[in-house]
């Protein structure tokens, strides 16, 4: 397996199978990058993220994001018990475990207590109502993760870590100032971090691999997999600055 030298940058490109049976040329991360290339951008731009990167985003904006972003890292640990229950061998086993017992046990304290700084106590964090976007992300994600191949859950997780990741080292490459702003530069530091990035380079590398030799009935499953949580991860950004609960 090739490592992949840019990280963040999208893969060799990419060439569709032809009608005489030969399969396409290149890495099939660089096929799904390439399918979300405009839900993607769609994110970059959305005011939630542009107001964030200059700092100006309202504080109740983002309080709404991370009590959203707290239940959903509740079922986005459970698709890592899902990958270590469909992996086939003790590495990818043992890959998504420490996964596991990381974001669980490190992570999400590191979450209630960055929260505690915009006034958001663990029992709110706890207490809170999933709002309609992040049931069906999360429901959609657990639900073709428990139905389908550990190749559904990696195509599944993917747009999470490596849309993140993307976001994190764009900002602070094209938008320093981001790191001004004495609260949301912690966000910016973490999702710039190295070890994220890994673990998004991880994760790229390990759909790679898993797509190797598959039939294209099955890739278009992957990436309709990997398609529908982007266009997810795009609607979270506009349900956190809407502060879209329940209207009913
Ligand atoms: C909604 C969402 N997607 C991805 C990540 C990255 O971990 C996150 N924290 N929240």
């Amino acid at each position: 397996m090739t490592k992949i030298d840019q990280p963040n940058q999208a893969p060799a490109a990419w060439t569709p199978a032809d009608n005489k049976g030969n399969p396409g040329q290149g890495k099939f991360t660089a096929r799904l990058h390439q399918s979300v290339q405009a839900v993607w951008a769609g994110c970059h731009e959305h005011p939630f993220l542009t107001e964030l990167r200059s700092g100006s985003l309202s504080l109740d904006r983002f309080a709404f994001y991370m009590k959203q972003d707290y239940v959903f890292l509740k079922d986005y640990v459970k698709m890592f018990a899902l990958g270590s229950l469909k992996a086939w061998d003790l590495e990818t086993m043992g890959k998504f475990a420490d996964l596991l017992q990381q974001t669980l046990n490190v992570e999400m304290e590191l979450h209630r207590q960055y929260a505690e700084k915009f006034g958001i106590t663990r029992d709110e964090l706890e207490s809170t109502e999933p709002a309609p976007v992040t049931l069906a992300y999360t429901k959609y994600m657990l639900d073709a993760g428990a139905q389908g191949t550990l190749g559904d859950v990696v195509a599944s997780l993917l747009p999470c870590m490596w849309s993140y990741s993307e976001i994190g080292s764009e900002a602070v490459r094209l938008h320093p100032e981001c790191l001004k702003h004495e609260l949301y530069r912690e966000w910016f530091m973490m999702y710039n971090s190295d070890e994220f990035r890994s673990l998004a380079d991880w994760c790229v590398q390990l759909m790679d691999q898993l797509a190797e030799g598959l039939p294209e009935r099955e890739l278009a499953r992957l990436e309709e997999r990997f398609v529908t949580t982007s266009r997810f991860e795009y609607m979270f950004w506009d349900m956190a600055y809407r502060k879209a609960a329940w209207d009913i």
